[in-house]
């Protein structure tokens, strides 16, 4: 399946249930984020081989739906099974291409595998409504409605370099439960991941065209792909700045969009400190920083602030640094350029007065974790999301100046409330303006159960399992007039 030049494989794309090179003859070059090296070449798909894909998805979606719901979980076992078999070649492959360190990508697929099943036993659990008019005033009973939930038609999804596996997977998976077709457009930092877990869908025997797996740059085919007329939903995870992108191109044709964001850790002069700090460090710092719900800045309660700077210190120096093979929890960033971002925001912050606790060394792509006090808002850290391993603690005198800081922000994926008073928790979370709001604990999106949502510049619409398959399908009401 995979050809080998210069013992670089050359991956193909997955068009119309076939494993194909493009007739581009043009293919991407791949670099390990680590190695330095590259690892695989995937192909620049074609705006004609992307037609054919649509039309072909099209086609395959409606018998795809005729099938029960029973048959269709049957199919996505059948993959969830195929990546069990596969989980360390996959593992090996998110490894290698996103520097996730192994142990994180093992359990990003173990993570996956248990989505599909979940998603499977949700969607056989999720029932239609019936409704009688007699509710209403000058309605009557004998107007019987019976609403169904329907598909949409053919799904686009596209998903961030950082979860290739999972976050492509959690579009995926309730986009063909809920009986659509699907166009996978991976990131291309992630290509050769999302095709390894194809790979496993393709061995699970799907229908032919009922998903095909466009890679290419978002830049060349993104809006191609967006602005097409078959494609009748999007599920987009990434940057804000692409999402508004797409925004914009899009046409008529609901929307999901899980972007950035810049989740504060509100300490409270209650909080227990080392409650506290464990779950700054592990919010703040796992696979460097590279995750949305990283906390991203700490807005900390001044009496409290000296006790809670020395503890993160302490555990900040704790921290592996190095390869992701050796299970480093500080692993290089995803290319220079990245590294070149959040080196600039460090300097910027330096300049400015913050003073540095611990890092701020660098080897390439690799930064030591980073640790900054005394942050204040002039700085750009304060606002931007740097996706890298640098915590800006920023200090305040009251709880109304930390809301204050909290929602001044574009962002509002989620946030962090640390503090032993409930009615106080409670106040707080009512207060700030994001998505979901973590008291006592560091900002997630598991487990895949819970809704998970961004607001402001951190997203429209609702992931996690139950709300992805409403997302991507509507209701459908038909209305018996009966005799009376
Ligand atoms: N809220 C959430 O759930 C999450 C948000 N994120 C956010 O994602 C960002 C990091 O991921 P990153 O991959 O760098 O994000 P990007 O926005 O750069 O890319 C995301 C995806 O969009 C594609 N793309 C690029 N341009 C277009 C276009 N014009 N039309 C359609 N698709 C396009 C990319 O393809 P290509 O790679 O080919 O450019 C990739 O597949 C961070 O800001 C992070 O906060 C990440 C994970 C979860
Ligand atoms: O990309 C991200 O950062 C994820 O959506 C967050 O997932 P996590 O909270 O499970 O790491």
């Amino acid at each position: 399946m995979d050809s080998i030049k210069n013992e670089v494989k050359t991956y193909p794309a997955y068009l119309k249930g076939t494993w194909q090179e493009s007739q581009s003859h043009e293919t991407i070059a791949i670099q390990s984020p680590w190695k330095h090296d590259v690892i695989g070449n995937v192909q620049a798909v074609t705006q004609s081989e992307v037609d054919e894909s649509i039309h072909a998805a099209k086609a395959a979606q409606k018998p795809w739906a005729k099938l029960s719901l029973g048959d269709r979980g049957q199919y996505l076992n059948r993959w969830a099974d195929e990546l069990e078999a596969t989980k360390d070649e996959i593992a090996t492959a998110v490894m290698n291409e996103v520097g996730k360190n192994f142990n994180d990508a093992e359990n990003e697929v173990q993570r996956t595998i248990d989505l599909i099943r979940y998603t499977v036993q949700e969607a056989l659990h999720m029932h239609g409504q019936s409704i009688r008019g007699d509710g209403f005033p000058g309605g009557s009973k004998e107007k019987l409605g019976i609403i169904e939930r329907v598909p949409l038609g053919v799904v686009l999804a596209i998903s961030p370099f950082n979860y290739p596996v999972n976050l492509a997977a959690s579009k995926i998976a309730p986009a063909l439960m809920a009986g659509n077709a699907v166009i996978f457009k991976p990131a291309t930092q992630g290509s050769i991941s999302g095709i390894k877990m194809i790979q496993a869908l393709d061995r699970a025997g799907f229908p032919q065209g009922i998903l095909s797996l466009v890679t290419g740059h978002g830049s060349v085919i993104g809006d191609y792909l967006t602005e097409h007329p078959d494609i009748n939903m999007i599920s987009f995870t990434g940057s804000t700045r692409t999402g508004k992108h797409l925004s914009q191109k899009s046409i008529m044709i609901p929307l999901v969009l899980e972007l950035g964001g810049k989740d504060p850790a509100i300490v409270c002069d209650d909080a227990d400190l080392d409650v506290t700090a464990d779950n700054i460090i592990k919010g703040a710092y796992a696979y460097s920083g590279q995750r949305c719900t990283a906390v991203k800045r700490v807005l900390v309660d001044d009496k409290v602030a000296d006790e809670l700077v020395a503890k993160l210190k302490e555990k900040v120096e704790n921290l592996s640094v190095g390869s992701p093979v050796n299970d480093s929890t500080i692993v290089p960033l995803i290319d220079n350029k990245a590294a070149d971002f959040v080196q600039g925001l460090i300097d910027d912050a330096l300049d400015k007065g913050a003073t540095l606790v611990t890092g701020n060394q660098r080897d390439g792509n690799l930064l030591a974790p980073t640790l900054l006090d005394h942050v204040t808002q002039e700085m750009e850290i304060a606002w931007v999301e740097p996706f890298g391993p640098v915590l800006p603690i920023i200090r305040v005198h009251s709880l109304d100046e930390a809301i204050e800081i909290a929602n001044k922000s574009k962002f509002g994926l989620q946030a962090s409330v640390f503090t032993q008073d409930i009615d106080k928790a409670i106040q707080i979370a009512g207060a700030v303006e994001v998505g979901t709001v973590q008291v006592n604990g560091r900002p997630q999106r598991g487990p895949d159960n819970f809704p998970f949502l961004g607001v402001k510049a951190s997203g429209m619409g609702t992931q996690g399992v139950h709300n992805s398959i409403l997302s991507m399908s509507r209701e459908k009401l038909t209305v018996i007039n009966l005799k009376r």
